[in-house]
């Protein structure tokens, strides 16, 4: 068998372990503000999956995902920091023109890290700018209700789409006292419709609602006419949203209890390194018919065998 045979036969083993159907949405359009609202009014869920570099972004496009999120998540499960709030913007930006490079039709939000919207209307807009000019978003998200009102109407006035996020700010986790649930008494649930409304009012698109009671996050989702993306906030949001290496089953550290993990790419990653291990030990890989070349020609070879011979049998090893 000729090596190009070889070659064919290896790409068709290859593919072979892929979706053989295409995907649902190989050739849809561009997602943007107007088809997501299109979808919210008729009552279509929005899908929504988190990416951090050009490989997620390729499978969130490639996948139909509606919103491609670059969370600020990325800080602790692509990069290993403590805390969201460790990650920097030139990171941020850095992951999200990666994800942008793999995402051509999904509609893709950037989050704005800790530090970069707090301080006033003017910081947030600033920041909100880089991120479509140098980041390669359509639009931004931030943590927090009320309190962030003005940021909201500016950066909306500027015409730069917002997604507003509140419930579980994990930003704040540490005046959350920690990643806890919000809204568990009717109090609380009151601050949260209030918040939500607010935002609304502001001119956010859409809403992240992140680890709230299903009967809280169904009751606001009812009053608002944008549609609210879940995370731990029950089937009755009008979108939901996960984590990607957390539903891979590649992040290590904790399992919130609203994270599904839908394929065990982990312990199927390690797996394949242990093997990989094993067969270069066992001087098993790489096989000589699948994985080496040869020369140009069997006539090159057997002169190559033979100036081999000749530069063994001198004396002179520096040829
Ligand atoms: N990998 C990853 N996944 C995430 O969802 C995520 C991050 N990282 N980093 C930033 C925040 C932190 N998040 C978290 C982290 C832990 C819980 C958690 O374990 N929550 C408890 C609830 C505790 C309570 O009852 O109040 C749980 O059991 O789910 C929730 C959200 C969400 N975000
Ligand atoms: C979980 C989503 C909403 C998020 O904020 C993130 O991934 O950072
Ligand atoms: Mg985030």
């Amino acid at each position: 068998m000729t090596d190009s045979l070889l070659h064919f036969l290896q790409l068709i083993q290859r593919n072979s372990s892929r979706p053989t159907e295409p995907a649902e949405n190989s050739n849809r359009k561009k997602v943007t503000v107007q088809s997501l609202q299109r979808l919210y009014k008729k009552n279509v869920p929005i899908t929504v999956m988190t990416a951090y570099d050009y490989p997620s972004g390729l499978m969130c496009d490639k996948t139909g995902m509606d919103i491609c999120l670059v969370g600020d998540s990325l800080a602790m499960t692509a990069l290993g920091y403590e805390s969201t709030n460790d990650i920097s913007f030139d990171e941020m930006l850095h992951h999200s023109r990666a994800v942008a490079r793999g995402c051509k039709n999904s509609f893709i939000v950037g989050d704005l890290p800790f530090g970069t919207y707090e301080t006033s209307a003017n910081q947030a807009l600033d920041s909100s700018i880089r991120f479509l000019r140098e980041g390669k978003v359509g639009a931004v998200k931030f943590e927090g209700g009320k309190e962030v009102f003005e940021q909201v109407c500016k950066i909306v006035s500027a015409g730069i789409p917002v997604m507003a996020h509140i419930g579980l700010t994990p930003q704040r986790a540490s005046a959350l006292g920690g990643y806890k649930v919000q809204g568990k008494t009717v109090e609380k649930a009151k601050k949260l419709l209030e918040d939500a409304l607010a935002l609304q009012e502001a001119g956010a698109f859409s809403l992240v609602l992140e680890a709230i009671p299903t009967p809280v996050a169904t009751f606001i989702t009812k009053r608002l006419t944008i549609p609210t993306i879940g995370i731990g906030a029950g089937p009755h949001c009008s979108g939901q949203v996960l984590v990607y290496l957390d539903m891979l089953g590649m992040f290590d550290r904790f399992m919130p209890k609203f994270c599904k993990v839908y394929g065990e790419v982990g312990s199927i990653t390690e797996n394949a390194l242990l093997e990989f291990k094993k067969e270069v030990i066992a001087k098993s890989f790489p096989d000589e018919k699948l994985h080496c070349y040869s020369m140009e020609s069997a006539e090159e070879a057997e002169r190559f065998k033979d100036w081999v011979a000749q530069v063994e049998s001198s004396d002179n090893v520096n040829i």
